[in-house]
């Protein structure tokens, strides 16, 4: 964790070292002395064992209240709290009657899977307080409440980056925005590479799995203070995109006679907003990844974070080139939005039908209870 930090003095290390938030057992307050050694480390004492110390480091003094302040502000900032993300909730549960079972996310080009949506409410990002805006092209920014194969679902219309300057905990916060007005499940949708060889463009990847390779660097969408109201500390990823649902895709895919162009894979995301070099891609499919994005798995992270029962899948929207002959052409996003709008129709397809046969599942669970 970064930014905790005053004159170079890491805060929470302090803290740490320090004992309880009401003072320790003899009484002492939390106020305490942090040393910044010479050679740039850092180190803690408390105030009373402080007064016997007697090296060469500078002594700064820390108060227990700008710590607990600065971690809020942080908190607020990046992972926004439990609190701010509940009056979001509560901004749309004032304002529409719809209680919506399944949140969708519209991946780049993608916009139209929320045209199949009935009786709609929409609302602009720009007009929701305290969230964010979509600032990429093919991403309309509208959050839409409304009906799917008689589901109530909310989809949006537009979603969050990391390249565009939002950190992930921010990206996936809409997420837990979702969770908060009643969603059990999520729908996520992405454009894609297509690294592995066998995928062609306008093909679509049933998203089985995700190598989350930003959190191989430290960088997670949980990362910080863990609100266990919204789940546990160290959650489980083996099951994050659910077996039952990939299983029902592959028969969906059968009855509407595309299991041609449909594959199962594995989805990786990068930072962005570059596409990947050669050398990259090569390194990628060696460690078994099938796509290639930008999104998902942060929102995912999130999602199985708070329990919610995950599908997704990519719309392959370029090849990407692992030999530095190929005549592939460069990726760019005018492309991906394009192969997006041809492919809307069998995406929509794909997204009515699977939304239809869940309804289905769940009115006859519902029956037997
Ligand atoms: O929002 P998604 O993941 O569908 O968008 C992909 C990744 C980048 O945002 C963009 C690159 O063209 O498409
Ligand atoms: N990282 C990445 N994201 C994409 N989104 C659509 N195509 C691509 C791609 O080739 N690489």
């Amino acid at each position: 964790m970064t930014g905790f930090t005053i004159n170079g003095t890491d805060l929470l290390k302090s803290k740490a070292l320090n004992g309880s938030a009401n003072g320790d057992a003899n009484g002492r307050s939390n106020n305490y002395i942090a040393e910044e050694c010479p050679n740039g480390a850092t180190s803690s004492t408390s105030n009373a064992n402080n007064a016997n110390n007697n090296n060469n480091s500078q002594q700064i003094y820390v108060d227990e209240a700008e710590v607990e302040n600065r971690m809020k502000m942080v908190i607020n900032e990046e992972n926004y709290s439990y609190e701010l993300i509940k009056e979001i909730a509560d901004y749309f549960l004032e304002r529409t009657s719809i209680r919506p079972v399944i949140g969708i996310i519209c991946g780049s080009g993608l916009n139209s899977l929320a045209d199949h949506i009935t009786d709609i409410q929409a609302f602009d990002y720009k007009d929701i307080p305290n969230f964010p805006v979509s600032t990429v092209e093919g991403h309309v920014g509208r959050m839409i409440f409304g009906y799917l194969e008689g589901m109530p679902v909310v989809a949006m219309q537009g979603r969050f980056h990391y390249y565009e300057g939002y950190p992930l905990a921010k990206c996936s916060m809409p997420v837990r925005v979702l969770k908060l007005v009643g969603i059990k499940y999520l729908f996520a949708t992405n454009a894609a590479g297509g690294l592995n060889p066998k995928y062609k463009v306008g093909d679509i990847m049933i998203v089985r799995d995700h190598i989350n390779i930003m959190g191989f660097a430290g960088n997670s969408p949980l990362q910080g203070p863990n609100d266990p109201r919204f789940g546990p500390r160290f959650p489980p990823m083996t099951n994050a995109y659910d077996r039952h649902l990939v299983r029902k895709a592959r028969k969906v895919v059968r009855e509407m006679g595309i299991e041609n162009d449909v594959h199962e894979g594995v989805y990786t995301c990068l930072g962005g907003p570059n596409y990947e070099t050669v050398a990259e891609l090569k390194m990628l499919r060696i460690m078994g990844v099938d796509a290639v994005g930008m999104s998902t798995v942060h929102e995912v992270i999130t999602a199985r974070h708070c329990d919610l029962t995950v599908f997704a899948f990519s719309l392959i929207t370029n090849k990407c080139a692992t030999d530095y002959d190929s005549s592939e052409e460069d990726a760019n996003h005018e492309e991906v939005v394009m192969v997006g709008k041809s492919r809307q129709s069998i995406c929509g397809e794909l997204m009515c039908r699977m939304i239809r046969d869940l309804a289905q599942d769940i009115q006859q669970k519902n029956g037997k209870k």
